[in-house]
């Protein structure tokens, strides 16, 4: 097909030009054809003229010598010879002279010899003789037969009278092939060949190739003397190439090499523009190419320093501005802020209302820091819903700070986004370039670090990066590194603080209270590390152990006999999150192979409340299987009580800031006392916390609280201590043991 294509104007130029040389080698090879024949015929006419020519002349000559010897006084004896010498010299058709007298008998003939014989005889030509004899009215020479002069049968005589002073009869007898033989080799042009046929045969040919007379002979009949003769011109083969004159041939032969060379030189050409438009085409789908990966290239390019979902800045274009605006702000000692902010509840947006929700909201966010901040500023999207600000050339922190309070209030208000009211805050940690030793990466990552603890600090804050806050994260982190190693390790201990019955001082319980204990015997407390444990994620591993522990070592004191006693264990906010907890719990104290009545888990108040709504579930659950639920740390900062009664609660524990101040304390007096009527009247049991005085034993036992724990009866003690407590003093506890 391709090639074809490529040959089609070659092709048409073949079919074309071999028409046209075919069309004009026809026209020429007619026209050479008309005139070969013209020039044959013409030839033919020439050679039928000069034969009727000399026929005329021979017979004018005969005509003549009558008219002279009529004219002439003379005998024809006087002059014969003269004239007969003269005309056989100029006619050479002449083959014999004679002479008849009225009788037409012979009297003279010429020449003499050979024909000597024939003097006195009789002429035997009788037919024109008798014509012309018998009649006087015919002056003119006239055609008849040789008779006996003849030597051949084709000769013939041409007579006339003679009236003179002699009459007679003058004859000329002609030897008709000498005389045609005479006039063709004198007149017929090289190349052309005759013949002269009348209707018995053949009479005279010159030259005999037949080849070419087929085609191209010429015929003309011819009146001669009295003879109706058909003559043939046609030429030889070489004649015949010259009279066609051979244009036609170099027609063909050029045009066809005309033809061949276009039809070439057209394919060539076809080939060549076949290749270049492939070409063209080629470079085309380059340039395409060329095009589509520069686009390609300027998205990556666009790609690699933005983020493409709000169209900001990313953290490689972040750092790039960071890094070349230091020198700058380090040489001319300017201010340069990075305030790096992070949204405060923008996962339960995108947990709750899915992805899409979640990238309308921060590409809203983006656009309303945009609004806000100066136009010096430096905005990026550094990851999930965190943003960074740079701001180059500040006037001061002052104004940095600013800043940040107005991001704050711009990002507390609501956000619309589809038909949904969004409410979210942010917050902020704020680094300068100075206490970063001007470097980018470190601003970004004190900024962060600031971040950090404006999170820790309840959000929806700013906090300003400085080193003393780096050092206490730096040391948290590395305590969180270790907490991790000392959990994978089995490095935590369950120590046990004893539950008491204030009236007989009985051990009636325990609370089971994790504790690290470090390589190197130092004990480390659960305020240090339930927090980072809590934001880690270790929280859930850790309360497992805390649990495990808890109810076999429970198990171990119930086999020794003090088959009563219960055990409290913490439970964390974070714990009430994984959602096979009870599950979990009921398995603990099955494998255990204790009572679930014996078991208590304790929910600080905050905890309690935060949760539930969501934990309702997990809490009548609890109740059902008989364990019992206390409420740690009652009375600390929540005012809302009715909760209590929709609730299984077992026990409120009152937090020992209230009781480390009895009875001392008015105000503590009447918070405890308070705690202690709610649970009276709710039928809940009360648990006193932190008791360290007799005092505090006393006024709690006046207002009707009997159980208690706290450092008079005993601190948090490892599990073998608690057994030889228990063991020592038979289930009671002595007063300052610890
Ligand atoms: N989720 C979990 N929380 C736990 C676990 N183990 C402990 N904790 C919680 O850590 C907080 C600190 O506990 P800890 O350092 O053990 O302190 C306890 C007692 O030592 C302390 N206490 C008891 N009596 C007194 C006293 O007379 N004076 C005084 N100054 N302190 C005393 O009180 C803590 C027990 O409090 P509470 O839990 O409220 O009963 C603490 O909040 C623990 O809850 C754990 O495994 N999981």
């Amino acid at each position: 097909m391709r090639a074809l294509s490529e040959a089609r104007q070659a092709i048409v130029a073949a079919i074309l030009g071999m028409v046209i040389t075919l069309s004009f080698y026809g026209y020429l090879r007619i026209a050479e054809s008309e005139h070969a024949t013209a020039q044959i015929q013409n030839e033919a006419y020439n050679i039928q003229r000069q034969l009727r020519q000399t026929m005329i002349n021979h017979l004018f000559m005969v005509e003549w010598i009558a008219r002279e010897w009529e004219q002439n006084d003379q005998a024809v004896e006087e002059r014969w010879q003269a004239d007969a010498n003269i005309i056989t010299l100029y006619y050479q058709g002449v083959q014999t002279l004679v002479w008849l007298d009225p009788q037409r008998r012979i009297k003279k003939v010429f020449p003499e010899q050979g024909n000597y014989g024939l003097v006195g005889s009789q002429f035997s030509g009788t037919e024109t003789i008798d014509m012309l004899a018998n009649n006087d009215a015919i002056q003119h020479a006239i055609v008849g037969k040789a008779g006996n002069l003849g030597r051949h049968p084709t000769d013939i005589g041409l007579f006339v009278q003679v009236d003179g002073a002699e009459k007679g009869i003058f004859g000329a007898i002609l030897s008709l092939q000498d005389l045609i033989n005479n006039v063709v080799r004198a007149n017929i042009s090289e190349g052309f060949q005759l013949a002269l046929a009348n209707e018995n045969g053949l009479l005279y040919s010159f030259q005999g190739d037949q080849q070419t007379k087929q085609q191209w002979q010429v015929n003309t009949s011819l009146q001669v003397l009295g003879n109706r003769w058909t003559l043939t011109v046609w030429p030889t083969p070489n004649k015949l190439e010259e009279l066609l004159g051979g244009v036609s041939t170099a027609v063909l032969t050029a045009g066809l090499a005309v033809t061949l060379l276009l039809t070439f030189v057209l394919y060539i050409f076809g080939v060549s523009r076949h290749r270049s438009q492939e070409l063209a085409d080629t470079n085309l789908e380059l340039y395409a190419e060329i095009e589509e990966r520069e686009r390609v290239e300027q998205q990556m390019a666009y790609l690699a320093e933005h983020d493409a979902l709000t169209g900001l800045a990313n953290r490689n274009a972040l750092m790039r501005f960071l890094t070349e605006k230091m020198p700058a702000t380090e040489q001319h000692k300017t201010i340069l802020a990075v305030i790096f902010i992070d949204l405060d509840r923008f996962k339960e947006v995108n947990d709750a209302l899915g992805h899409t929700v979640g990238d309308e909201l921060l590409k809203r966010v983006a656009r309303r820091l945009q609004k806000i901040a100066p136009e010096s500023t430096f905005i990026a999207r550094t990851g999930g819903d965190e943003f960074v600000l740079a701001a180059p050339d500040s006037e001061s922190s002052h104004y940095v700070t600013e800043l940040a309070k107005q991001l704050l209030l711009a990002l507390d208000t609501h956000f619309f986004v589809d038909a949904y009211e969004l409410f979210i805050s942010a917050s902020i940690g704020i680094a300068f370039a100075e206490d970063a030793d001007y470097s980018a990466e470190n601003v970004v990552r004190n900024a962060d670090t600031a971040l950090y603890q404006a999170k820790e600090a309840g959000r929806n804050t700013y906090q300003i990066y400085s080193r003393a806050v780096h050092r206490d994260l730096t040391e948290k982190l590395e305590l969180m590194k270790r907490l991790r190693h000392a959990v994978e390790q089995e490095k935590l201990v369950v120590y046990y603080q004893p539950k008491i019955d204030l009236n007989s001082r009985r051990i009636i319980g325990a609370e089971a209270l994790v504790r690290w204990v470090e390589d190197d015997g130092k004990v480390i407390g659960p305020d240090q590390f339930i927090p980072i444990a809590e934001d880690t994620g270790l929280i859930i591993p850790i309360s497992d152990f805390v649990m495990r522990q808890a109810t076999e070592q429970l198990k171990q004191w119930h086999d020794l006999g003090y088959d009563d006693l219960t055990m409290a264990i913490n439970i964390s906010g974070k714990q009430l999150h994984t959602p096979d907890l009870i599950d979990k719990v009921l398995d603990t104290v099955h494998q255990a192979r204790i009572g679930p009545q014996f078991i208590e888990l304790e929910l600080t108040e905050q905890v309690f409340i935060e949760n539930i709504q969501s934990h309702r579930h997990f809490m009548h659950a609890i109740r059902e299987h008989g364990i019992a639920l206390a409420i740690d740390d009652f009375g600390v900062g929540y005012s809302s009580l009715s909760y209590l009664k929709n609730f299984p609660v077992t026990s409120l524990k009152i937090d020992r800031s209230f009781v480390q101040d009895l009875p001392g304390d008015n105000d503590d007096a009447t918070i405890t006392q308070t705690i202690i009527n709610l649970a009276k009247n709710l039928e809940i049991d009360i648990v006193a916390e932190g008791i360290e005085t007799e005092q505090q034993v006393d006024f709690l036992m006046e207002r009707e609280c009997f159980v208690g724990q706290g450092f008079l009866f005993s601190r948090p003690i490892p599990a073998e201590q608690f057994t030889q407590l228990l063991q020592k003093y038979q289930g009671l506890i002595p007063i300052q043991i610890a």
